[in-house]
């Protein structure tokens, strides 16, 4: 009996056995109905791209994870209403399991100017596809880090409670952001309170770089809470200068404008002296130079609204993470009755279902409507032939035969008889549908001949044909060169899928071919 080589074991790591964990839930019977559901409540789409086929994460159930893995924990308890939308976040109020109020911050970032930086450069060195997921849960990493940091040295900011993925979870705090407050009982003493805010963090080390009163809540007694520093840089960043009196100006512009508050006095970024290197211990903290370079990257690109885009989009895949999950080989799955592409087939049916209902209702509407025109042709020419009637009726034939042969030699007038002319136009009208011996018969008659025809402009009606048999050879062979260059329309869903698998095993048949 041979021994099992476990060899292999020693080079796999925690990642390769989630993944392998990964595919072994995904062989279970149940996963086709699951997946159903999933995307039912919009926590994953179906998506196609070009090589693969398959599902992804969106941002609503990445959000689910989140909190699930959040309330496993015991943090929260409850989801409430939705209290501030920022350019790079969704704010929540929740309860914990007591239902003690919560703030739920879940950052969103990145989708879409993802996209765009994956079009211009390679993002990150080896990692090809940085994510919305990847980027959101970065920018929650660090909010938690400073959170919990300035929180320690006493900094006014909420409590740092929890963070799990794209998701932290911080102190509610009460109040109002001072952009929504009109009047104070003492501007000068808020303002002196904003200004050694900026100071002490800069004595720290750092620089806000986003202080306004967006990011400032007003609490009682005219207290303030600083919220929200996705910028926050080190007073020794190469702009370190710029950013600190671009937050020193933001104040001081908006307590004139707000409370026509001006002051003198303001900090100088020469007057900064450092007491301790918050920068440097944030960064020990776990929230790497690397990471900060990658959020920094994608903040400025500058597009936060991807998430509400995003969940639309479903034309390529973004996600390294969603790509990992299926680069799998699909092949087996044909042949499986219990696989996803069951599913597929389902939704694929349901399609088609709804197309041939589509096409039929469209038939209906093209025939009601083609009867309708037919019937209003009918109408329309018995109308006409109504009023053609009666107004022919009324007109003097008499005078008409008079002014007619006006100009025709008098001679030749009086030599040819004319022939009886109808009464009336129902008679002429008659006449010219007689049968053929009647019509043969007025073709008899003599009809006198005008010496100078009126000039009129008519159309003209022929038969022959306008090309030459060649040009009609050429424009033929033309038209099948072109038909044979146009590229055969995309199936969607999964069609596609069972194309590319056709095809894919007609290869292999070929390449097989002889070997057998
Ligand atoms: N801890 C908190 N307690 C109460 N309200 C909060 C808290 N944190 C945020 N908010 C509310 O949510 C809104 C958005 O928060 P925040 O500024 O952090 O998001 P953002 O996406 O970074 O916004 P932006 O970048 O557009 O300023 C705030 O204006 C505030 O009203």
């Amino acid at each position: 009996m041979g021994r099992m080589n476990v060899t292999a074991m020693r080079y796999l790591d925690a990642e390769h056995f989630r993944v392998l964990v990964s595919v072994e839930m995904g062989m279970k019977k149940t996963t086709k109905w699951t997946l159903k559901d999933l995307c039912k409540h919009q926590l994953c789409a179906f998506e196609r791209s070009k090589k693969i086929d398959g599902y992804r994460l969106t941002i609503r159930g990445y959000d689910f994870l989140a909190l699930r893995a959040l309330t496993s924990r015991s943090v929260v308890g409850s989801v409430g209403n939705q209290i501030g939308i920022g350019k790079e976040s969704d704010v929540y109020v929740g309860g914990d399991p007591d239902l003690k109020d919560l703030c739920l911050k879940f950052h969103r970032l990145g989708r879409t100017s993802f996209r765009k930086v994956k079009d211009k450069r390679d993002y990150h060195n080896k990692r090809k596809n940085a994510s919305w997921l990847y980027l959101s849960r970065l920018a929650a990493a660090k909010e938690f880090a400073f959170l919990k940091a300035l929180h320690e040295r006493g900094f006014p900011v909420p409590t740092a409670i929890d963070v799990s993925r794209h998701l932290v979870v911080m102190q509610f705090i009460e109040g109002k952001t001072l952009c929504n407050v009109q009047e104070l009982n003492d501007p000068g003493a808020l303002y002196s309170r904003c200004m050694s805010l900026i100071m002490k963090l800069a004595r720290h080390g750092l620089i806000h770089g986003d202080f306004n009163e967006f990011n400032i809540i007003l609490v009682e007694d005219e207290k303030i809470v600083m919220i929200d520093f996705p910028q926050m840089v080190s007073i020794d960043h190469l702009n370190a200068e710029y950013y600190f009196d671009r937050d020193v100006e933001c104040i001081r512009t908006f307590f004139k404008r707000r409370f026509d508050y001006e002051s003198e006095i303001w900090p100088r970024f020469s007057d900064i002296e450092r007491k301790s290197n918050m920068d440097v211990l944030i960064e020990a903290s776990g929230f790497t130079k690397k990471m900060q370079n990658d959020l920094n990257k994608a903040y400025d690109e500058g597009n936060f609204k991807a998430h509400e885009e995003g969940e639309n989009d479903n034309s390529g895949t973004d996600s390294e993470d969603e790509e990992d999950d299926f680069e799998t080989d699909q092949g087996d799955d044909e042949s499986d009755p219990e696989s996803l592409e069951d599913l597929l087939e389902e939704e694929e049916s349901e399609e088609s279902e709804d197309d041939v209902d589509k096409e039929e209702l469209q038939a209906e509407n093209v025939e009601a409507q083609q009867q309708q025109i037919v019937l209003s042709k009918n109408s329309r020419f018995n109308d006409w032939l109504d009023t053609a009637t009666s107004q022919v009726d009324n007109i003097d034939l008499n005078g008409y035969q008079r002014e007619c042969f006006n100009d025709v030699d008098k001679a030749d007038h009086e030599a040819i008889p004319c022939g009886t002319v109808p009464e009336t136009t129902s008679e002429r009208l008659a006449a010219q549908h007689e049968p053929e011996t009647e019509e043969t018969e007025a073709a008899e008659v003599p009809v006198p001949r005008r010496k100078k025809a009126p000039a009129k402009a008519n159309s003209i009606a022929t038969s022959v044909a306008t090309f030459t048999p060649e040009e009609i050879k050429q424009k033929v062979k033309l038209d099948m060169q072109r038909n044979k260059q146009k590229t055969r329309l995309k199936v969607k869903g999964k069609q596609s899928a069972v194309n590319r698998g056709r095809k894919e095993n007609r290869d292999l048949i070929g390449e097989y071919a002889g070997w057998i």
